[in-house]
């Protein structure tokens, strides 16, 4: 049987396989085909591109390599810390030694953890409230059926701007959201259905795992960079992987099922894994015809927008001044939202990694390369308080908006109104085709995790086997814990209705106390 797979991870794009002879499916594809090969299956992965890797990029430039895509990992992604243990890939850790910066309304606010605290009474309780309630209706949802919460609809005819405006009484509240929703999923909080989102935090394990970077989703990074990952597996599969070859074609019958490239080719086998965003999906023919709510699903799920932007610099700098490079950005004039240190672990090649995201991406795109440039480096220079920042040696970006095998990044997000009918067909099999890639993931979804995730449960269903990955700690994960405060601080309505009751329970209290005759005229 033969596999055929379009993919990336589980390969990258379609795979096909076959036991004891073919199978055909699409890519996280590099996974899957890695995994099926194993299985003794005969496996094919046609890859659109000319390489292999897909959202994740390495390129090297003057001895030194970067990552203009999917980079970070970090604990509880167990399985592509598996995955690149077996395949010899090391990571270090993220520096964040030094102080993180919150910049807003102009001034830069040095702090450590993975939010920002505030300093207003007010405020402070807002975020609180923010954090705690984001995690608990999470709770609600299930990971692997999140249409069957008892709320599912409800949440999902709701954006995240409104589920935002309903929760915080603050604007400070209220912005750092979106830069919350604008860092973690690429998109607007007026653009995503309010229970995708929450799934979506859900699956990484909470508001604080995702967002942080020690004993978080942004912990560590490969060393030599998260390309070789998919490259590494592709030497394995060695003349398996099909470079240049855009599926625009499948078709089922009775003893498997053929697959056609852009370039005429095609591949017969017995089942085919695709492993693309649902929505490239589109450009494919498919006979016989999708399923109804498959065929409108692929039509419902548009890509988040991102610039990732590289300013290397003679210097780490930001050290010198107490700094790590973690900068959260609140300034609509500012094209960089979120920033992390880049340097390599020997502290070679100094690099600020930052982040232009959602709208901003689809403004700044306008701009030139050069121009962007400058105006990060602006930012860079206020919020860091230094004229170093003007002065980069290298500069490096990729923009992932124009990408035609991807679509935008990092992943798929669901509009308002969507989630709740259509993510029930995200990964339900048709005929001898299976579906993975990480917008298919039950964990780290939107993630290099979830991608390997997807890409082995659809190896396993190909091989009519059931079970999930292994998901043994590949590197220490500290439980997220919540302190007594955050646990029991009110929020600031219920802090506002308990003021209130106490102070004309106790103004009632003391007037009882005084003589009749002293209490003013409305209470006689
Ligand atoms: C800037 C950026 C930052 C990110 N940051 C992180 C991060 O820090 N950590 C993290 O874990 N993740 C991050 N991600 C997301 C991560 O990279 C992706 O979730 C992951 O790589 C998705 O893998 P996949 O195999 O599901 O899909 P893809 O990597 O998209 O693989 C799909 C493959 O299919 C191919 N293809 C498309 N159409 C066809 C077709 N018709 N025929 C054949 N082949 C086709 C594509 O070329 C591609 O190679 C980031 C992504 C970007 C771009
Ligand atoms: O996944 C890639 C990058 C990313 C996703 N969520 C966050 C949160 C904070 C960051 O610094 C980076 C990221």
């Amino acid at each position: 049987m033969h596999v055929h797979a379009f993919s990336n991870f589980v390969t990258n794009c379609y795979s096909m396989c076959s036991l004891n002879s073919s199978c055909t499916g699409y890519s996280e594809g590099l996974s899957a085909a890695k995994l099926l090969k194993e299985a003794g299956l005969t496996v094919v992965v046609l890859e659109a591109r000319d390489r292999v890797g897909g959202r994740t990029y390495t390129v090297t430039f003057e001895n030194n390599y970067v990552d203009l895509g999917g980079a970070y990992v970090g604990p509880t992604q167990n399985c592509i810390l598996r995955l690149a243990r077996e395949l010899g890939v090391k990571t270090y850790l993220v520096n964040e030694k030094e102080r993180l910066i919150h910049y807003t309304k102009g001034k830069a606010y040095p702090f450590r953890g993975p939010f920002p605290p505030a300093w207003n009474p007010v405020v402070y309780l807002d975020y609180n409230n923010l954090w705690r309630t984001l995690d608990s209706l999470g709770k609600e949802i299930p990971a692997n059926a999140p249409w069957t919460c008892r709320y599912a609809e409800q949440w999902d005819n709701m954006t995240m701007k409104e589920l935002i405006d309903k929760v915080c009484w603050t604007r400070t509240a209220k912005d750092f959201a979106r830069l919350f929703v604008n860092v973690n999923v690429t998109s607007e909080p007026h653009e995503v259905s309010a229970l995708w989102f929450l799934w979506y935090i859900k699956l990484c394990g909470g508001t604080k795992r995702i967002f942080s970077t020690s004993n978080g989703g942004q912990e560590r990074k490969f060393v030599g960079g998260s390309g070789q990952i998919s490259e590494k597996i592709a030497e394995q599969l060695k003349g398996s992987v099909k470079l240049k070859q855009p599926v625009v074609r499948v078709s089922q019958h009775p003893g498997g099922v053929s697959v056609e490239t852009l370039t005429g080719e095609k591949y017969q086998g017995a089942y085919v894994i695709s492993a693309i965003p649902p929505g490239l999906t589109m450009n494919i023919h498919y006979e016989p015809e999708l399923p109804p709510i498959r065929n409108q699903l692929i039509q419902r799920v548009p890509m988040g927008s991102i610039i990732k932007c590289m300013m290397y610099y003679q210097k780490a700098f930001w050290k010198d001044k107490g700094y790590c490079g973690t900068m959260m950005i609140e300034d609509e004039n500012s094209p960089i939202s979120m920033t992390l240190d880049d340097t390599k672990p020997d502290g070679s090649c100094p690099c600020i990694m930052g982040f232009i995201l959602a709208r901003k991406a689809r403004e700044l795109i306008e701009l030139t390369k050069d121009e962007r440039k400058q105006q990060i480096c602006q930012i860079y220079a206020k919020v860091l308080g230094t004229t170093e920042a003007l002065k980069p040696v290298h500069y490096e970006e990729k923009d992932w908006c124009g990408e035609q095998y991807s679509g935008g990044c990092y992943s798929a997000y669901f509009p308002p109104g969507t989630f709740f009918q259509f993510s029930r067909a995200l990964r339900k099999p048709f005929g001898r085709l299976f579906f993975a890639g990480t917008e298919t993931a039950t964990k780290w979804s939107g993630y290099m995790d979830g991608a390997v995730q997807a890409g082995e449960r659809a190896a396993r269903e190909v091989c009519g086997e059931a079970g999930s990955s292994t998901s043994i700690a590949e590197v220490p994960s500290q439980p997220i814990r919540e302190s007594f405060l955050e646990q029991w601080l009110p929020s600031v309505p219920a802090f506002l209705s308990v003021m209130t009751i106490s102070t004309v329970f106790l103004g009632a209290l003391g007037l009882s106390l005084v003589k009749p005759s002293m209490r003013p005229h409305f209470f006689k």
